[in-house]
């Protein structure tokens, strides 16, 4: 039985989690939860669950890390806030099923630092696909990484017939439901991009050797290519709950908590080349990636102002990857210990609000 604490509970993951918890009270208890704002819904989930430790904010779930023992924290808060809780996660000594990539991404090797080998275990969709293809080779095995992405709502457009597209046709995501800020990310691409650094922070493959297939089905979540030619691919059907699953579980699978994919009826899966004119973020996520320092800290926390802007109606699509890169163009980076990348993220989003306020 693992004792599990969700943070983020009453977000996409978080009740995708408490689902495979529900379905499974044989393997897992739910002993701390937390949310931003969301009360109630907190409340209602520790009744459900009859949890004792709930906490609101980033500084109460870091207490809650802290002083409620567990053997997996899931962190399924959104945005880089979910730092503080991540590194408190990691100290505790419980596996960290790390669905926040922000964290990872803006903390870089202080994040690293901290963790002991295999104590982060991914639930990004890709990264889980990744860690499980990756089980069938050594790190010097592998020739190459390469990550899949639907293409978002917007994929086949010219950069130009995006410029008046509303945050109603960015969330429509073709083929997953999400929280807004990482439906948006998919939408502009900057989720694949954060995706690329998180994959190189996690596996330890260098960028030249990481790779981005559009794949509008979405159900090859991610491919790893061996030395010898041979490429293995993770394939199911678009349910989190089965990365979220082995992120509570690892290294052993959950029996029925996916739906295998249908052999019996016809199916097309395509993948095609990113058109990085229409969707710079990639390539710009790569060189920030490649930079390292505080830069990525700095291209996430200039993302997430300029996409809470664009909710907001007060800038356009466009505007949001052209403020993220104005905003990397006039970085200086810092040391990145943790004093470091919160000044630098600080600087970001200010630097960005005034970018955003003249849009
Ligand atoms: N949803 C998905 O399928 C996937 C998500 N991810 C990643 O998982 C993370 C969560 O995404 P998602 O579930 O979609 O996001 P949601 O917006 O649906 O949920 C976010 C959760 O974080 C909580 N939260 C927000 N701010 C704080 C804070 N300051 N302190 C504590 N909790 C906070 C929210 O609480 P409240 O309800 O009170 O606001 C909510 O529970 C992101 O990093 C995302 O990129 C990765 C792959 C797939
Ligand atoms: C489910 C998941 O892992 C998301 O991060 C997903 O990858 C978003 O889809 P895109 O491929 O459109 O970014
Ligand atoms: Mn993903």
């Amino acid at each position: 039985m693992r004792r599990i604490i969700v943070l983020g509970s009453t977000g996409s993951i978080g009740v995708q989690a408490l689902d495979v918890i529900a379905r499974n009270p044989h393997l897992f208890e739910v002993v701390g939860l937390s949310a931003g704002t969301n009360r109630e819904k907190l409340a209602e989930q520790a009744a459900e669950f009859g949890v004792e430790h709930t906490a609101l904010g980033a500084d109460e779930s870091v207490s809650l890390v802290e002083t409620v023992a567990a053997d997996v924290v899931l962190n399924g808060i959104t945005g880089s806030v979910g730092l503080g809780p991540t590194l408190a996660a990691l100290r505790s000594g419980a596996t960290l099923a790390l669905a926040n990539k922000e964290s990872l991404i803006v903390g870089g090797d202080l994040v690293k630092g901290l963790a002991a080998p295999g104590q982060i275990v991914p639930v990004d969709s890709e990264h889980s696909a990744l860690a499980q293809a990756l089980r069938s080779g050594t790190h010097d095995e592998v020739r190459r990484l390469v990550l899949t992405a639907s293409g978002g709502p917007f994929r086949g457009r010219t950069r130009e017939s995006l410029r008046d597209v509303s945050p109603k046709a960015a969330l429509a995501h073709p083929t997953w439901d999400m929280g807004l800020v990482v439906t948006t990310n998919s939408a502009t691409l900057v989720n694949k991009g954060l995706e690329i650094i998180e994959a190189h922070l996690l596996f330890d493959i260098d960028y030249d050797r990481i790779d981005v297939a559009v794949h509008p089905q979405s159900i090859v979540h991610s491919m790893v290519e061996f030395t010898d030619g041979s490429t293995l691919a993770q394939a199911s059907p678009p349910d989190m709950r089965l990365p979220i699953s082995l992120g509570l579980s690892w290294p052993d699978r959950v029996p029925g908590v996916g739906v295998p994919l249908d052999w019996t009826t016809v199916q097309t899966w395509t993948f095609e080349p990113l058109d990085d004119s229409a969707f710079p973020a990639v390539g710009l996520a790569k060189e920030v990636g490649r930079a390292g320092s505080t830069y990525p800290a700095v291209f996430n926390a200039a993302n997430e102002q300029a996409v809470h802007a664009f909710h907001e109606g007060r800038i356009g699509y466009l505007d949001i990857v052209d403020t993220v890169k104005a905003v990397v163009d006039a970085h200086e980076p810092a040391s990145a210990d943790l004093e470091g990348v919160l000044d630098a993220e600080r600087w970001a989003r200010t630097q960005a609000d005034r970018i955003l306020s003249r849009a």
